[in-house]
This record gives C-alpha cells, sequence and structure tokens, in this order.
C-alpha cells in the first residue's frame, strides 16, 4: 500500500543569467545568488491499495515524475509524507542505477544489489533475467552501445523478474518495440495477478484505460481528478490542452 500524505514540493532555481559554475561560484560568494522559488506539487494526496494499478496521467510539466520520485524516495518532499508497506522498485529515468562502462550481465547484479537483492539471490535469478531480456550474448558488452530499446528491456527484466511489492514504472513501457511493450505488459498483469501494487505514469491513454484500477489527474502540481480509471480518463479526454472543459 502506497498513501501521500498532502505532498508539496519546492524547487529553487538560481537566476536564469547565470551561464557557467565560476558566474555562479561569484556570485555565491558575493551572496548575490538569488533564487526564485517554484512549486512542483502542491497538496498532492491519493493512496493505492495492495496488487492495485494507479495510472498517473496529466499534461508535460504537470508533475508526474516529480510524485515518483518522491514515492520512490529519491526526492523528499518539501511537505508532508509518504507512507510506503513493501519493497519498492523504481523504473524512472533510462539506465538510472546502471553504469553504462560495466557489461548487461555486471548492471543485473549493480542495478540487483541497489534494489537491495543479494547476490546469491541474483545468480538464482540470473537466467530468467538474460532469458526474458532477449539480450543473448549483447548481454557481456557494456551497456554503452546498447540501443534505448535493449536497455529498457535489461532493466525492465530485471525489475520485474524479482517481484518487488512496489514498482513504479515512469513512461517506459513507449520504449520498447512493439513485441517487447506486449510481453511487458503480460508481464505487469502476472504481477499485479500476483499481489505487486504499480504505479504507472503514462501519456498513452489506451495504455491507462486498459491496465489502471484508479486514476490520478495532475494538474499544475494539484490533483485535479483521483478515482476509477473510466471517469477521470473520460474527464481528461473532454479537457482542453490547458487542463480546462472544452
Ligand atoms: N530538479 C528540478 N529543479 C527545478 N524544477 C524542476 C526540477 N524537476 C522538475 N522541475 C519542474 O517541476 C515541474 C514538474 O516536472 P515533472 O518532470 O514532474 O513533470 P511531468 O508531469 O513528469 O512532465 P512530463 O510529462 O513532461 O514528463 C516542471 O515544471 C519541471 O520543470
Amino acid at each position: 500500500m502506497v498513501k501521500v500524505n498532502d505532498v508539496s514540493m519546492r524547487f529553487l532555481m538560481a537566476n536564469d543569467n547565470i551561464t557557467s559554475i565560476k558566474e555562479f561560484i561569484t556570485a555565491f560568494l558575493k551572496k548575490k545568488l538569488k533564487f526564485r522559488e517554484f512549486w512542483a506539487l502542491e497538496n498532492v494526496n491519493f493512496e493505492v491499495q495492495k496488487g492495485e494499478v494507479l495510472g498517473i496521467i496529466g499534461r508535460n510539466g504537470a508533475g508526474k515524475s516529480t510524485i515518483l520520485k518522491i514515492i520512490s524516495g529519491i526526492l523528499k518532499p518539501t511537505k508532508g509524507e509518504v507512507e510506503r508497506y513493501g519493497n519498492i522498485v523504481p523504473m524512472l529515468e533510462l539506465g538510472s542505477g546502471f553504469d553504462m562502462d560495466l557489461s548487461g550481465k555486471e548492471n543485473v547484479f549493480l542495478n540487483g544489489a541497489i534494489l537491495g537483492y543479494s547476490k546469491e539471490f541474483l545468480e538464482s535469478k540470473y537466467e530468467e533475467i538474460l532469458e526474458f531480456s532477449e539480450l543473448g550474448d549483447f548481454i557481456y558488452s557494456p551497456i554503452r552501445n546498447y540501443s534505448s530499446g535493449m536497455l529498457v528491456r535489461l532493466a525492465f527484466s530485471v525489475a520485474t523478474v524479482v517481484e518487488p511489492e512496489i514498482l513504479i514504472v515512469d513512461e517506459i513501457l513507449s520504449v520498447g518495440d512493439e513485441n517487447f511493450q506486449r510481453k511487458s505488459k503480460k508481464r505487469m498483469l502476472e504481477l499485479m495477478g500476483g499481489g505487486t501494487t504499480v504505479l504507472f505514469v503514462s501519456h498513452s491513454m489506451e495504455q491507462v484505460r486498459e491496465m489502471c484500477d484508479h486514476v490520478v489527474w495532475l494538474e499544475g502540481g494539484t490533483v485535479k481528478m483521483f478515482g476509477p480509471t473510466k471517469e477521470v480518463c473520460d474527464a481528461y479526454d473532454i479537457s482542453g490542452p490547458d487542463g480546462r472543459r472544452r
């Protein structure tokens, strides 16, 4: 279960006219550095029950990635808190938790260790991860040579073969090819059947309608609507580009 309680996130942005680190340090030392406040999220509340799939939708800059980073524990909210019960596997930016100079195989163990799994456990899952990723002998090449689709396949294989209790997926299913998208959707459905809670950001309303139980619609950092998938998606679909009714 994941419960987001009154979460707000403020970013401080330095003056726009600073273009180099030298200028930044000089301004900092002269105490001339001015910051502009920006609230990316304000008083966000929602919850996801165990085994449920929650979709997070909203236009560019609405705060979707920021809330996922807060739920994953990568960012600390300025106000509010997130209650989480269960081990969490975030699949956020492509390749995060990976080292580009290491091989796919080495990254399985690195990424798995970051996720908190032991070497023995990862060894027992390695063949399954390799098979699911369809990387074949590429698993021995440094991942800097991988295409974005190959990276996603590797990341998704590590994240899902270990059967997390909470899986966080940011737009990742749209990167792989059609065949892998189908396969990863099937895998996500299996995980959900096994009780994994999934939080899922997507710009594809089709995917959201198909896979989610509930949906949060974020607009300008606030919750515009939270409820059953059909209700929220229908309202979103008839809203204009700025979130107002057309
Ligand atoms: N580290 C940061 N510093 C300053 N502003 C930030 C930072 N991260 C995000 N923002 C701002 O917060 C707002 C929300 O960003 P976020 O990436 O969460 O939006 P999003 O809904 O995921 O957008 P998209 O659909 O384009 O991925 C944006 O205006 C963004 O510019």
